[in-house]
């Protein structure tokens, strides 16, 4: 059993490589909640007020996943529940959160934590961080199109951006649960590029191999875009 898990900031791509890891390694993708998320939208609206509730619907919806990705067989995850505790943070500290509310969600998350390494396999085999410049984030969010997520939407969101790349940076260099990589999301287009796909692939393949967890019987194989199914 393996379960590599993707990171990166809003628009880095992870979803897209999500879906193109698990078709190539024949595991199954997981999604983080985003259209059937009723809260984003009103987040992005008011952040002032829908910061906390954003965050327990977020660690709520990971959690499940988490634990039904941590006990069933081959997986991808869309995003890592060591995230998580960034937006808040980043939130927390623009204002957007109380003591109060730092604390308990710190406790919460705690718990559940403690709960997760009672799991058959209590963090993922490999960690996937896409690394993307401002520009590239803006890029992408733009191909994208969800509305609330514009610049021309709310104009602060360039500050917000910022910041959360400036945090990606530290957090990927504390990350110490699992082995992990670096993706150059600013040189790969693994979405339009074949040789790009390829070259990200082989890159992910050779870690998992290196760290013993290349799923057993998989044969590397050439996959077409076209054959993938993209998360909306
Ligand atoms: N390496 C890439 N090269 C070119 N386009 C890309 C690349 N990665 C993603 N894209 C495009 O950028 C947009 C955002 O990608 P995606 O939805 O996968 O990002 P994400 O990291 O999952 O974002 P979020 O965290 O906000 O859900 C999509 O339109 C996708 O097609
Ligand atoms: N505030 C906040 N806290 C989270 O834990 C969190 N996780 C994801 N997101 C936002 C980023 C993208 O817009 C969108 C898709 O990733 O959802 C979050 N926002």
């Amino acid at each position: 059993m393996t379960v590599i898990v993707l990171s990166g900031p809003v628009g880095a791509g992870k979803s897209s490589l999500t879906a193109i890891l698990s078709k190539y390694l024949g595991t199954k993708p997981f999604y983080e909640s985003v259209d059937d998320n009723p809260v984003l939208p009103l987040f992005y609206k008011d952040p002032l007020k829908y910061t906390y509730l954003l965050q327990l619907f977020f660690l709520n919806t990971r959690f499940h996943s988490i634990k039904k990705a941590l006990s069933d067989d081959n997986n991808v995850l869309d995003r890592s529940i060591y995230e998580d505790s960034l937006f808040f943070h980043m939130n927390a500290d623009i204002g957007r959160a109380n003591d109060l509310e730092v604390q308990t969600y710190d406790e919460l998350l705690e718990s559940m934590m403690k709960e997760l390494e009672r799991m058959p396999k209590r963090h993922p085999d490999l960690l996937v961080h896409i690394n993307v410049s401002y520009e590239t984030m803006i890029s992408r969010i733009q191909k994208r199109g969800r509305s609330y997520e514009q610049l021309s939407f709310d104009p602060t969101l360039e500050d917000y951006y910022k910041r959360m790349l400036r945090y990606y940076e530290k957090w990927y260099d504390d990350y110490n649960y699992s082995p992990k990589m670096m993706i150059d999301g600013d040189h790969y287009d693994f979405m339009a590029s074949e040789s790009d796909r390829t070259e990200v692939l082989d890159q992910i393949t050779q870690k998992l191999k290196q760290v013993g967890k290349l799923p057993k019987n998989w044969h590397a194989g050439e996959i077409a875009t076209e054959s993938i199914e993209f998360s909306s």
